[in-house]
């Protein structure tokens, strides 16, 4: 049985939706550290049954939902499959996914990443997500 568990969490930042349905309302992002004995793909999937658990339904794409949980890496893991690809392949230009890394650590550089999350938050340029 795979072991894990929270290591720490961001604290939570508020922006408007990028892409997706016109009229959404702004969406609420963290990032958390884990530790896990398993593999990416069981992870994955106890990820995507907490979503279910919150009640989240099929929609369109981007669309409104009440709990997405990616995967953004595992460790070194590279990984290209219809279910999971690792690093996650978005991660590096959404300031959603950045600014929470960033208050978690202002020194991180993630696996494969080409420079810090710091250094890619400002790639990113303004508007920057609101810390709350
Ligand atoms: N690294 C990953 N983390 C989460 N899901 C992934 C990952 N790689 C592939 N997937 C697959 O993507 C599918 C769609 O997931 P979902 O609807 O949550 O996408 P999204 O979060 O809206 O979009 P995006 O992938 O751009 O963040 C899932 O069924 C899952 O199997
Ligand atoms: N602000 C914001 N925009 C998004 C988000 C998100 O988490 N936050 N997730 C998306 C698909 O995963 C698409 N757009």
């Amino acid at each position: 049985m795979a072991e894990g568990g929270v290591l720490r969490c961001s604290p939570w930042f508020r922006s408007a939706a990028v892409g997706g349905p016109p009229n959404q309302t702004d969406y609420i992002n963290g990032v958390a550290l884990l530790h896990c004995s398993g593999s990416p793909m069981g992870l994955l999937q106890r990820l995507q049954a907490l979503e279910r658990q919150a009640g989240r339904r099929p929609g369109p794409r981007w669309g409104p939902r009440v709990l997405d949980l990616d995967l953004l890496w595992f460790g070194q893991r590279r990984c290209a499959t219809p279910e999971l690809v690792l690093p996650h392949p978005r991660w590096q230009q959404r300031s959603f996914v950045l600014a929470p890394l960033v208050a978690l650590d202002p020194q991180l550089v993630a696996p494969h990443a080409p420079c810090s999350c710091q250094d890619l938050l400002r790639n990113c340029g303004p508007p920057y997500p609101q810390l709350l």
